[in-house]
């Protein structure tokens, strides 16, 4: 578990309560219907505006009508930010995300503005690069497998469970390491296992071969572990060549976006023998999971959950309310993305 140390920075609240009228104005956007356990904590701090809570007016309507001064919003989850929204917010200096990946924002907009963008992925860290080492000792060891394989009563039957794989010595490629590819390292290096890594750049201080090009990084990899940004261009960057590469053994594991990985390829590859294994935690049209893979006994399938625990969520509060007392008080934001 985080020690309180290695947690995001919090501030301290020590504030007396202000009257709404007095409070700064943030916007929140978030899907109907999709609630986080943010509002309750921010609400003493700032006065809130959400579409959500006028449901006979349009959010366009809304916006128009209530946030022309807001200078920050809040986006919860993955919902869209359009450029369309932003362009009814002229006085936007702030977008917080909270989740850690930041496309279903419109970075470019953002970036002509010169609005400033914050992410979660300081809070949502560590839980992604545990699930991402779990779904890599479950794909390895046949753990959902053997689970099925007890409860499907065939232990009696069959006598036994198929061999799996060790961990340790695996070579390991990371696609993007960032904040999660790196806790994913840390996590693998003490499991003994050798890292490699491609990311847009070199990064000077860290000690793992570096692989320009997905393709070489794959031919020099047993494991491929997806947990980059997704972009106009990571889109697809697991192909068709990045799978024949990494060869009729490898296992693919992706913790970052669906859309990462060509996932027809994938399906093919893993349908037809010819790569070892996936775990998978996002898809490309998800909640929709190709049918397909639910017979494959070397895929776990995990409903985009690597970030969600109790922890990352009180995280993720600490976070949001960092950033946004940050912004108020002229201070450096905690989390603020580079949008260059
Ligand atoms: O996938 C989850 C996130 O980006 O927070």
């Amino acid at each position: 578990m985080a020690t309180k140390e290695e947690r995001p920075q919090v501030l301290e609240n020590r504030e007396e309560p202000k009257e709404e009228g007095e409070l700064p104005l943030v916007v929140v956007l978030r899907s109907k219907n999709f609630n986080l356990p943010l509002e309750d904590r921010l609400q003493s701090h700032f006065h809130l505006l959400d579409p959500n809570d006028s449901p006979d007016e349009s959010t366009e309507s809304f916006l128009s009508r209530h946030a022309h001064s807001a200078r920050a919003l809040l986006c919860v989850g993955l919902t869209p930010l359009t450029a369309d929204t932003i362009g009814l917010l002229p006085s936007l200096e702030l977008v917080v995300g909270s989740s850690a990946g930041v496309e279903h924002i419109d970075l470019h907009e953002c970036r002509r503005r010169g609005i400033m963008v914050t992410s979660a992925s300081a809070a949502f860290s560590e839980d992604a690069a545990d699930y991402a080492v779990a779904l890599l000792i479950d794909v390895l060891r046949r753990i959902a497998a053997a689970d099925r394989f007890v409860r499907g009563r065939l232990w009696p039957v069959k006598g036994e469970h198929p061999l799996g794989f060790k961990l340790g010595g695996k070579r390991v490629g990371i696609v993007g390491l960032g904040n999660i590819g790196s806790q994913i390292a840390k996590r693998l290096v003490a499991f003994g296992c050798s890292i490699a890594y491609n990311s847009r750049k070199k990064k000077p201080s860290v000690p793992f071969p570096y692989y320009a090009n997905v393709g070489d990084l794959a031919a020099n990899s047993d494991v491929l572990i997806v947990s980059c940004a997704l972009t106009e261009d990571t889109h697809h960057i697991i192909n068709k060549d990045v799978m024949t590469a990494l060869g009729k053994e490898g296992v693919i594991i992706n913790v970052g976006r669906g859309p990462l990985v060509d996932e027809k390829e994938l399906v093919q590859f893993l349908v037809r023998g010819e790569i070892g294994g996936a775990g998978l935690d996002v898809f490309e049209n998800e909640p929709d999971v190709p049918k397909e893979l639910f017979k494959l006994d070397n895929v776990v399938l995990s409903p985009h959950c690597a970030v969600v625990t109790l922890e990352s969520f009180a995280a993720l509060q600490d976070l949001v309310m960092a950033n946004l007392k940050a912004f108020f008080s002229n201070k450096p934001l905690v989390s603020l993305v580079q949008n260059e």
